[in-house]
C-alpha cells in the first residue's frame, strides 16, 4: 500500500501504514498456510481469529482519517473544483464518489478497497524494475513484471468437475493459478530466471498480457481491469527516474540483493534503497553553459 496521499503529520501517518501494511503482509501469510491445512484448516482459523478480526476495523479506521482529512482539505481548499491544478487520486475519486451524474458509482467502500490492496502490487513492481535497471541498467518493465509478478496466484473456483494435468478436481473446489511458475515456464521462455529484457523485442510483445506464458496480469474474463494503468503508471514513473538521475545502491553493497519477502504481493524482501545522482542534469547544464 503506497500511501500517496498528502496528509497532515504525513511522517507518522506514512509510519503507522508501514506497519499496517507489514501486518496485513503477515496476517495474509498465515491465513494461506492455514488454508493449505485442508481438514484442518479450521484450528488454523480460530488461531487467527482475533487478529483477523479487529485488523480490518483497523484499516478502516486509518483510511476513514485520511479520507476525512482530504474532506476538511476540499472544504477550505478549491481541491473538488474542476480547475484544481493538483489534486492527489484520493481527491479524484472522492470528487467522483460525490458527483451525481458519474457513469460508474464509486463507493466511500471502493475508495478505501482501492488503497488497501491496489496500490501495493503497483509499487512492488515498481520496486522490482528499478532493482533489475539497477542490476542491468538496460531493463525492460515487462521482463521486471515477468520475473517477479507481484500478485504471484490468481484464485478461481471449479464451476464443474474437471480433469487438469491428469488431476481430477470435483467441482466447487478452490484452485489457484500458479502465476509465478506460468511466468517463467521454461517450455515457454527460454532461461527463464534470467532478467533478459531483449526477449520482448524478439516476438514476445505483440502476444500483448494475455499471451500463455505472460500472466503478471492474470487471464481470462477475470483479469485485472488495471493492467493498462499499472503498466502506464509503472512506464512514465520509472522512465522518468532513469532518465533525470542515475541511480547508486544505498547500501554499500555492489548490487540490489534480490529476494523476495512473504507476503500478499511479492515484494523485495529488503525495502530498496537507493540514491539518486544529479549527473543527468549537470549534463545538461555543462551542455546548456556550453552552447552560449
Ligand atoms: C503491477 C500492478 C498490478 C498487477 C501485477 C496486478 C495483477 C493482478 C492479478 C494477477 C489479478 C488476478 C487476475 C486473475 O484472477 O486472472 C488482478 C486482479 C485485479 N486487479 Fe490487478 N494488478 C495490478 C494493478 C492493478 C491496478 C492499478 C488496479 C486498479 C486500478 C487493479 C485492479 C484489479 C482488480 C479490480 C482485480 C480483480 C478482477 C476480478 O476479479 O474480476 N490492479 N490483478
Amino acid at each position: 500500500m503506497a500511501m500517496s496521499t498528502r496528509c497532515s503529520g504525513e511522517d507518522n501517518e506514512a509510519e503507522r501504514c508501514r506497519k499496517l501494511v507489514k501486518e496485513s503482509n503477515e496476517l495474509t501469510a498465515k491465513m494461506l498456510l492455514a488454508h493449505m491445512l485442508g481438514p484442518f484448516k479450521r484450528v488454523g482459523y480460530f488461531l487467527l481469529r482475533r487478529q483477523a478480526k479487529e485488523f480490518p476495523a483497523r484499516c478502516d479506521e486509518m483510511l476513514e482519517r485520511i479520507l476525512m482529512e482530504h474532506e476538511e482539505r476540499s472544504a477550505s481548499s478549491a481541491a473538488y473544483s474542476f480547475d484544481c491544478t493538483n489534486p492527489d487520486l484520493m481527491d479524484i475519486l472522492l470528487r467522483v464518489s460525490k458527483d451525481p451524474e458519474a457513469d460508474i458509482k464509486v463507493t466511500r467502500k471502493n475508495i478505501k478497497a482501492f488503497f488497501l490492496v491496489r496500490t501495493s502490487t503497483t509499487a512492488d513492481a515498481m520496486a522490482w524494475t528499478m532493482a533489475e535497471i539497477l542490476n542491468h541498467p538496460e531493463a525492460v518493465v515487462k521482463e521486471a513484471l515477468r520475473l517477479h509478478p507481484p500478485v504471484m496466484a490468481a484464485p478461481r473456483v471449479c464451476r464443474e468437475a474437471c480433469r487438469v494435468g491428469g488431476f481430477d478436481i470435483p467441482k466447487g473446489v478452490a484452485v489457484a493459478l500458479n502465476v509465478y511458475s506460468i511466468t517463467r515456464d521454461p517450455d515457454v521462455w527460454e532461461n527463464p530466471d534470467e532478467f533478459s529484457p531483449e526477449r520482448f523485442l524478439q516476438g514476445m510483445v505483440e502476444k500483448g498480457f494475455q499471451a500463455n506464458g505472460f500472466a503478471a496480469f492474470g487471464g481470462g474474463r477475470r483479469m485485472c481491469p488495471g493492467s493498462n494503468l499499472a503498466f502506464t503508471v509503472i512506464c512514465y514513473a520509472v522512465a522518468a527516474m532513469v532518465q533525470c538521475f542515475d541511480w547508486k545502491v544505498g547500501n554499500g553493497e555492489d548490487g540490489v540483493r534480490m529476494e523476495a519477502g512473504l507476503g500478499m504481493t511479492m515484494s523485495l524482501a529488503k525495502p530498496l534503497v537507493c540514491l539518486p545522482l544529479l549527473q543527468v542534469c549537470l549534463d545538461q547544464f555543462q551542455m546548456e553553459a556550453s552552447s552560449l
